[in-house]
């Protein structure tokens, strides 16, 4: 009987073999699984052989001794196979498709536990008195099989364990999993065998055992297979300790119901069940801390996202409204929009727009003070909370408009941008902010503004004069004053200003350069502008047909210059009330070439078509760009007043950049015209300069048609004058020779820039340049 049992386990040796092999195929924690699980088999099916082989060579012997020989061999091969059988279970929980890693493994074995207590207490119920299913072959005498039955349980357990929450596919680490169990059951059967001297029983076993390496062997093979690996608690049922726990109860009370108690394998089985149970628990309590740890650590994350801008990494505007909610010393809030943003984006694309909202960002960051906040509320609109005093927060505003007012460097090029600033230190710092952030781009943008109680009163002024201002035409309350342009010396009346006036019947006289803003921002402009058009050109008409030599000049805002058709429309009007187009001027501000270059010089070259001349006015007074000079089709240029008001400087002389600039101005083609002249010794200045035009207080305000009429009506006419030769087209191909200047009563740096200019050593009689009236006004003095 040994020998058929002998031959029997010869089927295992494969399954071994087959194990060792796949083990060497992998690598990693497959490599190790298949290994330990071939390891296993293989001191399983060596245990098994050795006692077969006694249990052989040992048959002859004498009765007394051949039962004490089998049971002492019983033992030792239960204890072999036991060693193999705990390998087993090793390899099983190690397979990748088994567990991600110990710490699942670990639970994996408890729960595996918990079930193999209950089947191990069911199984005892069964066999201890009263029930004794299996009635005297209840193997008591054979303790030896008691350790293998017990990991034969524990191997059942886990492959329910497996069944339950193993990686998808499970089918392969259960099938691993029954046949360690089948092995288990089968050491079991063949030491109990053994002991007994049951031959069939050994056989049986045998065979069993080598089915049971075989289905591993076999199930390995795919047990490498990818596997989906899930580790979510939220995954996990209690089943598996529900339905063990309630097998254990239902045992127990029969047990005792049929009159049962309990002995040391029965404590055993309800012990471990409780125990294992607890383990259990911590580890749950355990997973459910982690998960919680990082459901607060996502939230955290999530709230922050909820809280940030992304593009700049500044809080946002919830996150800015957070941060004034948090209590804190003095604050102020300092509101900050870009100036003329839409540009960067309509000529350089978003993608550059979004560069520079970046860098503005960066800028911000790099200039806060520890617990200050800086966020972008939208669009290019910033805010920075900051802790300090009314004065610290001007202070601080006014640097971050310089720090804000340097180039961005992208994409290889330079932009130039300025930023409105608005404070606010005490009320609703966000509103108030606000409020005076706005009132800073109404007062000329680029600038820092305070926030004022009187503030609110002002917009709503601005409210009052938008809703009046769109029926002061219809209501004809709108007046055109002309302001004289003289030619130098003579300070005779060549040209005019039509400067518009409102007088609202209740507000009495608005300043214009209150409504003419709230006209710009309401789009009321185009009308307004029209109109003074218009009636400009009907005055002109009038003067010309009266026999009056004299231009007139209408200023141009920027935003109707955008207007398409505007070229066409100058040109309707010139021929309908039949104004030679050389005798009207359309002014420009310098405001408006800081902006769109191409377009300006597209629309200003469409003007001039028309044959009207195009001054560019308060130059001087801001940014400008002696490139942009060069390329704008304009034909004259105005000196700003605060250039020609500009008192001594370290050189000794007044207004010393009007020569600078009247010299430029020849040099590259214009009429020169000086501002703001208010007194003798400005006009002397200026006539040094050998500017041959000047406008200002001391040769007459804005007055009424009529006023300036019996002025020209004085001077004796002359006959028909010349009128000046247009300005030649650009030279495209002209190098630029200097980039953005920024001109201003400083103008510092062009002068530092001019004599170094090739093109400026200019000669002694340029001053007749282009200048028809100079010339005329040269003639007769
Ligand atoms: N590149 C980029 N542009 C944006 C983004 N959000 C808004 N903008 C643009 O930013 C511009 C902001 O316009 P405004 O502030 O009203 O206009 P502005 O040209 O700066 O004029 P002022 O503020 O009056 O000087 C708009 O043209 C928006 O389309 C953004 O995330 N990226």
């Amino acid at each position: 009987m040994e020998l058929a049992g002998l031959a029997g386990l010869l089927a295992a040796v494969p399954a071994v073999a087959l194990l060792g092999q796949s083990g060497r195929r992998h690598t990693g924690a497959a490599r190790r699984a298949h290994l330990l699980l071939a390891a296993g088999g293989a001191l399983v099916t060596a245990a098994a052989l050795a006692g077969l082989a006694t249990a052989l060579l040992t048959a002859h012997h004498h009765h007394d001794d051949l039962v004490t020989g089998s049971r002492t061999l019983a033992t030792l091969m239960a204890v072999g196979m036991a060693f193999g059988t705990v390998t087993l279970l090793a390899g099983t929980v190690a397979l990748p498709g088994a567990a991600r890693g110990p710490a699942a493994a670990l639970r994996h074995v408890l729960d595996g536990l918990v079930i193999a207590a209950a089947i191990w207490f069911v199984g005892w119920v069964l066999l201890a008195r009263p029930i004794r299913i299996l009635g005297s072959a209840t193997p008591y005498q054979c303790a030896a099989v008691i350790l293998p039955a017990l990991l034969a349980v524990v191997g059942l357990g886990l492959t329910g364990v497996l069944a339950l929450h193993g990686h998808r596919p499970r089918r392969h680490s259960v099938r691993v999993g029954a046949g360690v169990s089948l092995t288990a059951i089968a050491s079991a059967g063949v030491s109990g065998g053994i002991c007994r001297r049951g031959d069939e029983l050994v056989l049986t076993s045998v065979l069993l055992l080598g089915a049971g390496l075989i289905l591993v062997a076999w199930a390995v093979r795919a047990a490498d297979r990818p596997v989906q690996v899930t580790g979510d608690v939220l995954e996990r049922g209690g089943a598996y300790a529900v339905v063990p726990m309630l097998g254990v109860v239902a045992a127990l009370g029969w047990h005792l119901a049929r009159g049962g108690t309990l002995d040391a394998y029965g404590y055993f089985g309800i012990s471990v069940e409780g125990l294992a149970l607890v383990a259990r628990q911590f580890l749950a309590l355990d997973d459910v801390r982690r998960y919680t740890v990082q459901l607060r650590q996502r939230e955290k994350h999530f709230r922050d996202l909820a809280h940030t801008d992304p593009l700049t990494g500044l809080a946002n505007r919830r996150g800015l409204q957070l941060a004034l909610k948090a209590d804190g010393g003095p604050r102020a809030l300092i509101g900050i929009d870009m100036d003329g943003f839409k540009t960067v984006n309509d000529l350089r694309g978003h993608d550059v727009g979004d560069a520079v909202l970046a860098e503005v960002g960066a800028r911000l960051r790099r200039n806060l003070l520890a617990g200050d906040v800086a966020a972008r509320l939208g669009g290019d609109e910033f805010a920075v909370l900051m802790h300090g005093d009314d004065d610290e927060a001007v202070l601080a505003a006014h640097r971050l408009l310089a720090v804000l007012g340097e180039p961005y460097e992208v994409d290889g090029g330079q932009i130039f941008l300025s930023a409105s600033v608005g404070v606010a230190s005490t009320g609703e710092l966000l509103h108030d902010a606000d409020l005076a952030l706005r009132y800073a781009k109404q007062r000329g943008k680029n600038r820092v503004e305070q926030y004022q109680a009187g503030y609110d009163e002002l917009l709503r002024r601005r409210g009052t004069l938008t809703g009046e201002l769109r029926h002061a035409i219809d209501r004809d309350q709108l007046r055109l004053v002309f302001q004289p342009v003289v030619a130098l010396p003579s300070m005779r009346p060549v040209g005019c200003e039509a400067l518009l006036r409102w007088t609202h019947p209740e507000l009495g006289p608005v300043r214009p350069d209150e409504f003419i803003p709230v006209a710009e921002e309401s789009g009321l402009i185009n009308r307004i502008g029209a109109w003074v058009l218009e009636n400009a050109c009907r005055q002109l008409a009038d003067w010309l047909a009266a026999g009056h030599d004299i231009w007139m000049s209408v200023n141009l805002s920027p935003k109707e210059l955008h207007n398409a058709d505007y070229a066409a429309q100058v040109a309707d009007i010139l021929t309908e009330l039949g104004v030679p187009p050389q005798r009207l001027v359309l002014e420009v501000t310098e405001h408006a070439v800081a902006t769109d270059m191409e377009e300006l010089v597209r629309r200003l070259a469409e003007l001039r078509e028309t044959g009207v001349r195009i001054a560019l006015d308060d130059f001087g007074a801001g940014y400008s760009s002696l490139t942009q000079l060069r390329t704008l089709p304009v034909d004259i240029l105005k000196i700003d007043h605060a250039l020609v008001a500009e008192p001594e400087s370290r050189t000794g002389t007044a207004a010393p950049l009007v020569d600078v600039v009247v010299r430029l101005g020849h040099r590259l083609g214009l009429e020169v015209l000086a501002e703001g002249i208010g007194t003798p010794a400005q006009r002397g200045v200026v006539e040094e300069a050998g500017c041959r035009l000047g406008q200002g207080s001391l040769f007459g305000w804005g007055v009424p048609a009529e006023h300036l009429e019996s002025r020209l009506r004085a001077l004796r006419p002359t006959g028909p004058r010349p009128l000046p030769a247009p300005r030649p087209a650009p030279t495209a191909t002209a190098p630029a020779r200097s980039q953005l200047v920024r001109l201003g009563p400083g103008m510092r740096q062009l002068r530092a820039l001019l004599p170094t200019d090739p093109g400026f050593t200019a000669p002694a009689g340029d001053q007749n340049v282009g200048s028809v009236d100079s010339d005329r006004e040269m003639r007769q003095g």
